[in-house]
């Protein structure tokens, strides 16, 4: 009769049980337009960087059931919000959509996660960026914006040619006072989900009155005390390229945000401003070439015995650890209980 093989009860596995904190990348989809093409090559990209951590994606009500299906078929995990609309005002957004942006704010409502990262659905993630998880808490993390684009002539540093990336060219006149604080770009963010902050940014916004960007206004002002700033390297908005080409290492460059006009891959003509350039085409490609990566898409793993449908994205680190405490685990021979 074979010894049955039990692990020795002395050996310890070799690695403690894989409990990682409660993560994800969430994004924000809103109508049953093309940017859903956006989240799809956004998922695939994400697998391609072998990140450890699943996409969520907040969608609003108007986001059609097929788009959504699409979605969980990429390995996303959907999860539909209601609106947040800013007080009635006159304000004549930078752009007009930009009042959907708002909506943005419901995934503070998230707390099943510990921490997240959001990235607007118009980005792409070339590298892994896992490690930005482990920022310390407390903070809130995104990278800093221009001011250069047409997008931005309505303000008083446009007007005098000033830009936080670039401070000494135009210096801020004394007599406006301070500069304006470290503005960033609300396309990309590390954050933690909190009901206590969720509430009052909802009760905040109700009473602040809208302004060009919208979200991305209200979330810098409400977070300018806690705000650090990180690397253009997580998130090149692309403007940058031809406004701060000195600030830009195109190599380290890690997330690509597809926002200026005429950049958007999925409605990519080549006739706008910029959209010519050598870079852009070659970013443009990249990104297709991930959307069009069949090999990207995502797998599920066969169901498991008790039924549970494993999640391929995120299960994968667990099972390797699990294989190899099982391979540490010394089995030895021990007299059959028969
Ligand atoms: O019709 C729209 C417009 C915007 N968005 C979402 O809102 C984000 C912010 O809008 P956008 O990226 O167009 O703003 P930009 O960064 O270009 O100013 C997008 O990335 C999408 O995630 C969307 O889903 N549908
Ligand atoms: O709703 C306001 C939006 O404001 C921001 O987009 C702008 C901003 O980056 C400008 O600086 C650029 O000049 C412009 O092209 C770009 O569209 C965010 O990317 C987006 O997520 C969202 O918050
Ligand atoms: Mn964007």
């Amino acid at each position: 009769m074979a010894p049955s093989l039990v692990p020795a009860s002395s050996v310890k596995p070799a690695t403690k049980p894989v409990t990682k904190p409660s993560r994800a990348f969430v994004t924000f989809l809103a109508g049953n337009g093309d940017y859903v093409k956006g989240v799809v090559g956004l998922a695939k990209g994400l697998r391609k960087t072998k990140t450890a951590y699943p996409l969520v994606v907040a969608v609003l009500p108007d986001v059609p059931e097929e788009h959504r299906r699409i979605l969980e078929s990429q390995g996303c995990i959907v999860r539909e919000i209601e609106p947040v609309y800013p007080p009635e005002s006159q304000t004549q957004f930078a752009m007009a959509y930009y009042v959907i942006n708002y909506s943005k704010l419901r995934i503070w409502e998230f707390v099943e996660y510990s921490k997240m990262i959001y990235l607007d659905g118009d980005i792409q993630v070339f590298d892994n960026i896992d490690h930005l998880f482990d920022l310390p808490d407390g903070y809130f993390y995104a990278v800093m914006d221009c001011f250069c684009e047409k997008t931005w002539s309505h303000t008083l540093q446009y007007k005098i040619g000033y830009c936080q990336q670039c401070p000494e060219r135009v210096t801020w006149p004394s007599e406006l006072g301070q500069p304006p604080s470290l503005y960033f770009n609300a396309g990309m963010f590390v954050y933690e989900p909190s009901l206590s902050t969720y509430h009052d940014l909802l009760k905040t916004v109700k009473v602040t009155p809208p302004t060009s960007f919208a979200e991305q206004d209200f979330l810098n002002m409400y977070f300018r005390s806690v705000y650090k700033p990180i690397p253009v390297d997580y998130n090149l908005v692309l403007a940058m390229l031809w406004r701060h080409p000195e600030n830009v290492e195109i190599e380290k460059v890690k997330v690509v945000h597809y926002c200026a006009a005429g950049s958007k891959p999925w409605r990519y003509t080549g006739k706008e401003e910029n959209m010519q350039r050598e870079d852009i085409k070659m970013f443009v490609k990249n990104w297709w070439d991930i959307y069009n990566d069949e090999s990207l898409d995502y797998k599920k793993l066969p169901p498991a015995a008790d039924g549970d449908q494993a999640e391929a994205v995120n299960m994968q680190p667990f099972l390797s650890a699990l294989s190899e405490a099982a391979c540490a685990i010394q089995y030895v021979a021990a007299p059959s209980a028969a």
